[in-house]
């Protein structure tokens, strides 16, 4: 394994961050952290690379123990937090040729790890880093936790206000140097990314709600679930929260996602309601559930 966390609970005062939380992520494998702001997700990182003490519970990292070995665990793990981490006044180059030195390597002995990324931002490496755009700002971080060949990487909401072109490359990237062995452990509030993912848990105010491959999570969604669409979106959600039979209903995309709380669902019934709370071009299909649906059923 290459991480191990066992029964790890967390507070702020009165805040419970993080409560018995227990899971394990295996060597080479690219582990998603899927939860909304305030999850516990940035606390997680924290205490993996050993910036926080745990309250209480075991973890380990590389085979390293996150309080007794916290220098080897440091040499041997890239951390990319949240917000951004690097020097804004200093240059492309000068904030890589700094975090090379401070773990006792060169650009240059490492180039191969960082070449696909490195490309991308070398038109600008004399650019201040403050003055880079959201996604080479991104690619530059990445680099720098990637300069000392770590075994794991961290990566906290790597992708959060970073365009979705960017955000597409970036993935793209991730699964490259998965390819070279190195364990990936990322956070992420966007759905559509853990499904990239190996496996991923969902984590919601501090505790894991569901851990599993992405395919086979989306196979626990309990109901058949419907698109629904009609003239007016607004109407139509509250038509369909004021139909007696409904189990949840919540805005997707273009349509509106439906569940009914009966086993024989008829959807003429239910077309006839929303005709007679006077909405128009009504359609009802079955469609798939996606992660996001079973997210917020679980969230429920
Ligand atoms: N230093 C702190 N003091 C008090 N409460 C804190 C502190 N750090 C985090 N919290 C609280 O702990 C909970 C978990 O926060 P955490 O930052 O780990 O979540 P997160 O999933 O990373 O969310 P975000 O993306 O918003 O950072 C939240 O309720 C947060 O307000």
């Amino acid at each position: 394994m290459s991480i191990t966390i066992s029964n790890i609970s967390k507070s702020y005062k009165k805040v419970n961050a993080l409560t018995d939380i227990s899971f394990e992520v295996k060597e080479g494998e690219l582990f998603g952290l899927i939860g909304p702001d305030g999850a516990g997700k940035t606390t997680l990182f924290r205490i993996l690379t050993t910036l926080l003490f745990a309250d209480q519970g075991d973890a380990t990292v590389a085979g390293y123990d996150v309080v007794k070995d916290y220098k080897q665990i440091r040499n041997s793990v890239g951390y990319m937090p949240g917000k951004f981490s690097l020097y804004q006044d200093m240059t492309v180059k000068e904030n890589l040729n700094f975090f090379a030195t401070i773990f006792g390597t060169t650009i240059e002995e490492n180039y191969e790890l960082i070449r696909d990324i490195y490309v991308q931002i070398e038109p600008f490496k004399k650019r201040r880093a403050g003055k880079l755009s959201g996604g080479m700002k991104q690619k530059l971080a990445l680099c720098c936790a990637l300069i000392h060949k770590p075994k794991v990487l961290f990566l906290d909401e790597p992708t959060t206000g970073v365009d979705p072109v960017s955000r597409k490359e970036f993935w793209e990237m991730l699964k490259r140097l998965q390819q070279k062995g190195i364990t990936i452990l990322v956070s992420t509030p966007y759905m559509d990314e853990a499904a990239l993912c190996d496996r991923i848990a969902f984590i919601q105010e501090g505790k894991i709600l569901e851990i599993d491959t992405p395919q086979a999570i989306v196979k626990h969604y309990p109901k058949p679930l419907y698109n629904v669409k009609a003239n007016n979106m607004y109407a139509l959600i509250q038509g369909l929260k004021a139909y007696e039979h409904h189990y949840s209903v919540y805005p997707f995309g273009e349509f509106v996602h439906y569940t009914d709380k009966r086993t024989d669902f008829d959807s003429s019934d239910l077309n006839a309601f929303l005709e007679s709370q006077g909405l128009k071009d009504i359609t009802i299909e079955p469609t798939a559930p996606t992660i996001e649906d079973t997210f917020m059923e679980l969230a429920k």
